[in-house]
């Protein structure tokens, strides 16, 4: 379970854009969270995995406090929290199984990962996930050769490798065309079910969220200020979420 409470997050000394921001998530539903560009969804994705300071707060996965964890401790709670980004993130020149196994770092020495004498264990899970996802007969194909939807499946598959406990994906979608966005979400909802996995994913095409997410998550300027199921998205939540200035926010914000 992903507990978030009471977070707040501040760049520098500016305004927070996390605003005292409380969310669960629990079992394996796939949650979108929706927003205004500036909204605070790719911040509230990034202090999840601590790539981002929180200011303050506490977010809490399985019973491991993440916030204030150092080092070591760091290192070993990323390792439970997968991540799926935009523009995949994979090493071009290596091959689809390096950048897949790179999923394992942390689990393996340095050595075997650098000589590339990856365990057996390791190879048979990736082959298993690749065939799933439909990537396996690119396995000693450089990721440089693949189509924008094989890429994402690939970066897919290496967040898998590391075995999470919950899986971000920061607008996965985004740099697809209409229906290789619309299979990548599809996958990610069936993996989640597969795999018993919570998947949080941060998204701007609102039907996409609505046709693959069991939860929408609203947020604007830094507060959640909706979180149901799909089908309770009215325009006038749509109109709540997407509508208004950070002036007009401000105000309400300076008058509680
Ligand atoms: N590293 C940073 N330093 C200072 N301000 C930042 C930093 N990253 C984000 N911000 C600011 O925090 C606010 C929230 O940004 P964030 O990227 O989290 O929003 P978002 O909802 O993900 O937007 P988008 O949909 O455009 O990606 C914005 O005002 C942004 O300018």
């Amino acid at each position: 379970m992903l507990k978030i409470t009471d977070l707040v997050k501040r760049y520098g000394d500016g305004d927070p854009v996390l605003k005292n921001l409380d969310l669960t998530i629990e079992g394996e539903s796939v949650v979108s969270i929706i927003g205004s560009s500036g909204a605070g969804k790719s911040t509230l994705l990034r202090c999840i995995n601590r790539l981002v300071e929180p200011t303050s707060g506490s977010i809490n996965l399985n019973g491991v406090e993440l916030t204030g964890l150092r080092g070591r401790d760091l290192r070993a709670a990323r390792r439970k929290i997968g991540m799926v980004f935009q523009g995949f993130n994979l090493v071009d020149r290596l091959t689809v199984m390096e950048n897949v196994q790179s999923g394992r770092l942390g689990y393996i020495s340095t050595w075997a990962a650098m000589t590339r004498r990856y365990p057996k264990e390791d190879i048979r899970r990736a082959y298993q996930l690749m065939e799933r996802v439909g990537i396996a007969q690119y396995a000693n194909t450089r990721a440089d050769q693949l189509s924008g939807g094989e890429r994402q499946r690939v970066g897919v598959v290496r967040a898998l490798m590391q075995e999470p406990d919950i899986l971000l994906a920061d607008e996965p979608t985004a740099s697809l065309d209409p229906k290789t966005s619309e299979q990548i979400m599809g996958l990610l909802r069936d993996l989640a079910g597969e795999l018993k996995l919570p998947v949080l994913i941060n998204i701007h095409n609102v039907t996409e969220a609505k046709e693959y997410t069991d939860r929408i998550v609203g947020m604007r300027y830094g507060r959640i200020i909706f979180d149901d199921k799909p089908a309770m998205l009215d325009q006038a939540a749509m109109d709540e979420i997407y509508a208004g200035s950070p002036h007009a926010d401000r105000g309400k914000v300076d008058a509680t």
